[in-house]
């Protein structure tokens, strides 16, 4: 399937997702009006609103989640209403609901708010119902938060595993190059609107390729994997570790100027060099840039980062350059 179609999956199925609310409830708000229910009608009607409002943020790329959820929670506090008036009628609007509720929050929130739900629209149901006819809804909708809270939990941590193996180079375990311009737009956002420094690090194995030639590619997969581990170590838990290229690796330091990110890259020039693999016998060095913010643009921000890393480069490799001394 093509990119462009793969995302726009989500804006697709929520906006098809409201529209099914907006019809269900706009056809049981003419259902009311017919038998003369105003109060009900116009309690749905109300709870129409914000539901419009959502699908026109959502058509305008402008979704907000706290919108949906307060627009859930009303609905959701009709369709208790209906249920005193309605007994019966108004807790089967129960089951669709709970579902919902595990889409738009958290799986801890969602548990908890299903089940006041729950309980309060089962309490006001007594008003016109038998103890026996709300005694069996509960036992169904026992059975609806226990499959809601499971179907949330499994898709939850598929999406989870979905976006670590879309974000995450295979043979390093490092973030891959998806992650790059999100990242970056972050840390450039954080400095214009909050002032918080951030400085890049673009660290680049030297004659990588003799490695390669002389013991083999599947050691060189070693030794980057290696190198991998070796930045994660050293760099800050903060820090975001990308593969950029080959045997490229960017490393974003939010927060941190250049004397601390010139720092970290002396300590990654020194633990690389110290780096000991049975295979290979001279030590694996490398070569990094150093730029920090402010920068023009992010392609400005990088390609300053990539001078120095090419001054470092021309200079005889295994040492780092700030970008502003280049
Ligand atoms: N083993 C292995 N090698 C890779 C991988 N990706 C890129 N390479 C190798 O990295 C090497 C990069 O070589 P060059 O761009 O010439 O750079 P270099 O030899 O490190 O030389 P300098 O950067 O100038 O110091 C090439 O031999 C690529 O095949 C990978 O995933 N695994």
């Amino acid at each position: 399937m093509e990119l462009a179609k793969l995302n726009s999956i989500p804006k697709t199925s929520s906006l098809l997702f409201q529209l099914a609310g907006i019809v269900t409830v706009a056809i049981y708000v003419l259902y009311r009006i017919s038998i003369e229910d105003y109060v009900l009608a116009g309690f749905f009607a109300v709870s129409m609103l914000p539901l419009a409002l959502s699908m026109y943020l959502e058509w305008h790329n402008k979704a907000n989640l706290a919108q949906k959820k307060l627009t859930l929670i009303l609905i959701c506090i009709a369709i208790s209403y209906s249920c005193f008036t309605l007994g019966y009628k108004g807790l089967i609007y129960l089951f669709p609901t709970i579902f919902v509720i595990y889409f738009l929050f958290s799986l801890k929130e969602a548990a908890v708010l299903s089940l006041i739900y729950s309980v309060i629209s089962l309490l006001l149901a007594l008003n016109i119902e038998e103890t026996f006819v709300v005694t069996r809804f509960s036992l169904a909708v026992v059975d609806c938060l226990i499959f809601g809270a499971i179907f949330s939990h499994v898709i939850t941590k598929q999406k989870l595993a979905l976006l670590y193996f879309a974000n995450t180079d295979e043979l390093t375990g490092v973030s891959n190059r998806k992650r790059l311009m999100g990242s970056l737009t972050h840390a450039l956002q954080h400095h214009i609107s909050k002032g918080i420094q951030s400085t890049i690090l673009l660290l680049d194995l030297d004659h990588f390729k003799q490695v390669n030639d002389k013991y083999g590619h599947l050691t060189g997969d070693k030794v980057l994997r290696q190198v991998a581990q070796i930045i994660k170590s050293v760099a800050p838990n903060q820090a975001e570790v990308i593969r950029y290229g080959g045997e490229e690796f960017l490393i974003i330091l939010t927060g941190l100027d250049t004397t601390e990110a010139a720092d970290i890259a002396q300590q990654l020039i020194h633990n690389i060099a110290a780096m000991q693999l049975v295979e290979i016998e001279e030590p694996i060095t490398c070569s990094i840039g150093i730029n920090s913010l402010p920068a023009a643009s992010i392609d400005h921000w990088l390609a300053e980062c990539d001078k120095a890393l090419y001054k470092a480069k021309l200079a005889g490799r295994n040492r780092a350059i700030i970008a502003t001394q280049c």
